[in-house]
This record gives C-alpha cells, sequence and structure tokens, in this order.
C-alpha cells in the first residue's frame, strides 16, 4: 500500500479475489469477491439470507482471515486498522450488568485518544435512556442504541454495521440514519451496513453492495446504477430486446415487462421508466445468473496498483 498519513486514502475497502470457507469442505461464504468502497459514503451491503454480508463484515472487521484473495481497509490489513474501524455485530454485544453511563465509560476507557463523549451521550439522550439504568433491563431497540452509541463515539472512520436497524422503531432508524448521513458528510466516515429494508436505505445510503451466494452481483453508486438500468413494458419478446441485457422479464396485461441493463438507446415501441432500488434489488436477486455490474468507482484497481 502506498498510502501516507497526509494523504488519507480514497478507498475505504478493496477486496481482489475475496474467498472465506468456514470449512475446508464448506461451500464458499465469499466467493472470489473483487470490488471498492470510495471513503466517506454510506453504503448498504444487500442480499438474500446466507448471501455473505455477515462474513464480509466480520473479514473487514479483522475477525475473519480470508481463505484466499485479500481484503484491506483504510489502506492496510483489517487487523491494523483496529483503532480506526467499528464493528457493529448483529447480536450488539454489551456488558448486561453495566448501566448505560458505566457502559459510555468504558468506551471513553477504551478508545481514549477517539473518545467523543457528547456524541455518544447525545445518541443515548435522544432515546431517552436513563443513564442509570442498567443495560440487562434495556428492550432490544434500547441496546441497540447503546451499542451505536459506543460505536460512533469511538469516531471511527470506518464504521461497519450488521443490520443496525432491525429492532428499532421507525423514528429511531429515520434519526440514527440521519446521524449516519451527518458522520460521513461532516467527519467523512465511511459506513458500511447491512440491512433488508431497502425503502430506508434508499434514503440514507448513496452506494451499494449487492452480494448473491457469496458473490458481488452489484456494486456502485445507487444513482448510477439506476441509471444504467431501465423498466421497459411493449408488445414484444425477451429477443427483441437486443443487444441489451434483459436482467428479469415477465409477461403482463401490457405485454412485456422487463428491467434490462442498457446497451445504447432503447427502440421505438418500448414505454421505458427508470427503475426503483426495490425493483433493481428484487430483479437481481431473482435472476441470479444475470451478469454482475461494477461501476467504474467500484470496480477494484488491477494488482498493484492502489488508490
Ligand atoms: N460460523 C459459521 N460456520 C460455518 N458456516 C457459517 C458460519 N457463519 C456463516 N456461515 C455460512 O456462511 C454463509 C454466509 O453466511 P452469512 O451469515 O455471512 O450470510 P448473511 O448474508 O449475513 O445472512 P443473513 O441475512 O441471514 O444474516 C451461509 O451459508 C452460512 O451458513
Amino acid at each position: 500500500m502506498s498510502s501516507t498519513s497526509t494523504t488519507p486514502p480514497t478507498v475505504a475497502v478493496e477486496a481482489h479475489g475475496l474467498t472465506l470457507r468456514y470449512g475446508r469442505r464448506s461451500a464458499a461464504a465469499l466467493d472470489d469477491c473483487s470490488f471498492r468502497l470510495p471513503t466517506g459514503r454510506v453504503s448498504a451491503l444487500v442480499g438474500p439470507n446466507g448471501a455473505g454480508k455477515s462474513t464480509l463484515l466480520a473479514t473487514a472487521a479483522g475477525l475473519l482471515r480470508p481463505t484466499s484473495g485479500t481484503l484491506t481497509v483504510l489502506g492496510t490489513a483489517p487487523a491494523e486498522a483496529r483503532g480506526r474501524i467499528a464493528y457493529l455485530s448483529q447480536d450488539k454485544p454489551l456488558h448486561p450488568q453495566l448501566t448505560v453511563a458505566e457502559t459510555l465509560r468504558m468506551g471513553a476507557e477504551l478508545n481514549p485518544a477517539r473518545w467523543d463523549a457528547a456524541h455518544a451521550a447525545a445518541i443515548v439522550e435522544q432515546g431517552s435512556l436513563d443513564p442509570k439504568a442498567r443495560v440487562r433491563g434495556l428492550s432490544g431497540g434500547q441496546r441497540t442504541r447503546v451499542a451505536l452509541a459506543l460505536a460512533l463515539g469511538k469516531r471511527p472512520e470506518l464504521l461497519l454495521l450488521d443490520e443496525p436497524m432491525a429492532d428499532l422503531d421507525p423514528l429511531a432508524r429515520h434519526e440514527l440514519l440521519g446521524t449516519l448521513m451527518a458522520d460521513a458528510a461532516e467527519h467523512g466516515t465511511t459506513v458500511l451496513m447491512s440491512s433488508h429494508i431497502v425503502a430506508e436505505l434508499a434514503d440514507a445510503c448513496d452506494h451499494l453492495l449487492l452480494l448473491g451466494s457469496g458473490r458481488i452481483r452489484l456494486g456502485g453508486g445507487i444513482d448510477d446504477l439506476l441509471h444504467a438500468h431501465s423498466v421497459v413494458t411493449g408488445r414484444g419478446t425477451p429477443a427483441d430486446l437486443a443487444p441489451h441485457t434483459v436482467v428479469e422479464s415477465r409477461v403482463t396485461g401490457r405485454g412485456l415487462t422487463a428491467l434490462i441493463r442498457r446497451d445504447g438507446p432503447v427502440g421505438d415501441g418500448w414505454e421505458t421508466s427508470e427503475p426503483s432500488l426495490e425493483e433493481l434489488l428484487l430483479a437481481h436477486l431473482r435472476s441470479p445468473s444475470a451478469p454482475a455490474l461494477l461501476t467504474p468507482g467500484t470496480t477494484a484497481a488491477p494488482a498493484g496498483v492502489t488508490a
């Protein structure tokens, strides 16, 4: 890696042929993944159950080692970047016997150089949590808030969140997503978070990584990915849509409706519109054999070339 302390890396996470098997004979949980994620963005990590999202996040946090290939974060090996990363796993481990205030004090002690006490306290206060309450007495969503306060109070350069919003109520989700976006905008924090709640990701995230069966299916800026696709409706067959790539098609009352990846202008006779994020993701999830697409900024650099 060639980055120096005066020039922060522009790439937060970069994978080359990243493959991870939990056992020698197991199927690959991550299978030859190559991609890069730019710094300072909020990226959504999406995919069906078992796609490899948690595995990728734990690998980026330095808790799992690739079977082959490489993964670098913030320009270095994940283990070397631990102090600059915050990782919140799905089970959000906290000490149940500690109070909320003691938990935040522990965060301060563990991260003396970086701890932002005011930021962590504000996240807890927004949830109207009693600082003297014991963690074991909190609801699932309240624990999530404390765990997020611990992660964000560390002022990480890279924040890895595994389904952080699953047990939050809609208001809390909205508010905490706003906090993540503000941190990315004001402090350049890079956020990579897995989630199944596509509607909320569309508002909060500007980047996307779609995993299916351990492989990268889509990667890039959400706007770029949406612009690259069209929903077309008309009287014709999928073959009539050549040279475009038909990701998914179905016959409806109005003829054929297809989600295509455009290769030039769409011919006359087809009504076209831009897909929503949900339409794009669903079409790719229902069509696992559709070719993968990584937009230019998300394609891993050739070996030996650094950001
Ligand atoms: N500790 C483990 N030991 C063995 N196999 C595992 C382990 N953890 C995950 N796997 C397997 O690796 C694959 C990817 O799992 P992973 O948990 O990364 O998926 P995911 O996309 O996070 O799923 P979900 O949306 O259900 O959380 C799955 O086939 C899973 O069974």
